[in-house]
């Protein structure tokens, strides 16, 4: 049983130690239902690491990671993604000569339930990919083999093979990487209907400042593997430590 009161993630003290290098150090924070906190941080600040710590792709070497107030620490990827945890990546996770709508009746397939009878799920699954076509936007690409997308509709397919599975939490990183300065408003606006037409709680590293600034309703500064400030943008941006590890770099 998972306490209903409980923030949907909650780090504490989170480490990962690798090669005697230490690149997490002691990051505790809680995200709320619905949330949307940003990560933003010099390169190589530990930004994707946390996010591997949370999805599970590396094992945390100190503290622990609960998701509804389950400790999900030691479990593995696919136990975090079928308790609701999703997850992208900075680099495109596309097959190029699968077609759109082939991407994500994959991804409806593997999440979903294998009791059904077959019938059932071919039917189900038809419609769930319309719709998930529909809310990414990538309907009139539904037969395009993946790899003549641009990149901003790669970005949207990745979405949508998440989506297709429902997640509570979903983690974004870098989405706008890639993307053309004319594509990134599409994809800004999709990002901001997942999470507050859908209600998801999200989670993004990106370093596009004045997309964050739309969206987030929290900050998270990353340094040296650490969690140097977490609070409202406002407040962030006037925080003077912040410009301080800032310093000579752009915010
Ligand atoms: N498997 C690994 N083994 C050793 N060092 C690693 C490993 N993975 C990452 N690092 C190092 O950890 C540091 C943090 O990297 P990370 O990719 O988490 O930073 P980041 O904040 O996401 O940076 P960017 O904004 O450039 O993506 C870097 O110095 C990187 O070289």
């Amino acid at each position: 049983m998972t306490d209903p009161t409980s923030p949907v993630l909650r780090l504490r003290g989170l480490g990962w130690t690798v090669g005697g290098a230490t690149i997490v150090e002691d990051v505790s924070l809680e995200v709320a239902e619905g949330e949307f906190v940003a990560f933003i941080g010099p390169n190589g600040a530990g930004k994707t690491s946390l996010f591997n710590l949370v999805s599970g792709i590396n094992p945390a070497t100190a503290g622990t990671i609960e998701l509804d107030g389950a400790d999900i620490t030691a479990e593995p990827v696919h136990a975090r993604a079928r308790r609701g945890l999703g997850r992208t990546f900075q680099t495109s996770s596309l097959w190029p000569g699968m077609t759109v709508a082939d991407h994500v009746r994959l991804a409806a397939q593997a999440t979903g339930h294998t009791s059904y009878r077959i019938w059932r799920r071919a039917d189900r699954y038809a419609r769930q990919v319309a719709d998930t076509l529909e809310r990414t936007g990538l309907t009139h690409r539904a037969d395009t083999p993946a790899g003549s997308l641009s990149h901003g509709e790669k970005r949207k397919l990745e979405l949508a093979v998440l989506l297709v599975g429902e997640p509570r939490l979903i983690l974004l990183d870098e989405p706008m990487a890639g993307v053309s300065a004319e594509e990134v408003p599409a994809l800004t606006e999709l990002i901001r209907s997942v999470h507050r037409d859908e209600g998801r709680t999200v989670l993004m590293v990106e370093h596009h400042m004045d997309v964050l600034l739309g969206l987030a309703d929290r900050l998270a500064v990353m340094h040296h593997g650490t969690l140097l400030a977490l609070d409202t943008p406002a407040a962030v941006m006037a925080d003077a430590t912040v410009q301080q590890a800032y310093l000579g770099e752009a915010l």
